[in-house]
């Protein structure tokens, strides 16, 4: 049997506000300010999102969701947007192999939930625990995230899927 690989990388940004939610990876962090954006803004989220659009080439997460959308305002981004996504990846035949993401964020501190967040997207594109890996960084001080101003995340994959006879 052949197989095909691609790999997809995606980031995204949000910045932090008074008045929202700190959603990360499907966890709510408690924390004094939370992600700003039309959906729930979990950017852990929307960077692995795009590295499976990425990979698969289909466009980006802001082509797929336009947040000129109201269906999609204040959306929960796991349950939404990337179980959808997973759905596609799916039709066209691929398979993820694994997922590797890295959060910027000067605070809170992510990882007494970097577990849980793992979890949350090795259930929801349905592979292993094993096959999801998610890590923290803060920006050492240094620019927009290292001032608190915002979040980043980074986020790469493999995709495979059996090559057609
Ligand atoms: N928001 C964050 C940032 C970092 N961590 C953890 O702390 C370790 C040290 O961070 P550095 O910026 O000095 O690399 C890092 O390896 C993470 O484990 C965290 O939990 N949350
Ligand atoms: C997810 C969407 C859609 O609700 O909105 P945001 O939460 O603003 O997120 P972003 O990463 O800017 O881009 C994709 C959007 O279309």
């Amino acid at each position: 049997m052949a197989y095909s690989f691609r790999i997809g990388h995606g980031y995204d940004v949000h910045r932090l506000v008074e008045g929202r939610r700190l959603i990360m990876g499907g966890v709510e962090i408690p924390f004094e300010t939370g992600l700003l954006g039309h959906s729930d803004a979990d950017v852990l989220v929307h960077a692995v999102c795009d590295a499976l659009l990425g990979a698969a080439k289909l466009r980006d997460i802001g082509a797929l969701f336009p947040d000129t959308d109201p269906q999609y305002e204040n959306v929960d981004s796991i349950d939404k947007l990337l179980s959808r996504i997973v759905v596609l990846l799916k039709g066209l035949g691929y398979q993820i192999g694994n997922i590797d993401a890295t959060v910027i964020a000067q605070a809170p501190k992510m990882s007494p939930y970097i577990d849980q967040m793992c979890r949350n997207i090795a259930k929801c594109c349905r592979i292993g625990e094993d096959c999801v890996s998610v890590k923290a960084t803060t920006g050492e001080g240094l620019g927009f995230s290292g001032r608190g101003e915002g979040i980043a995340a980074h986020a790469v994959c493999l995709l495979y899927r059996e090559d057609e006879r």
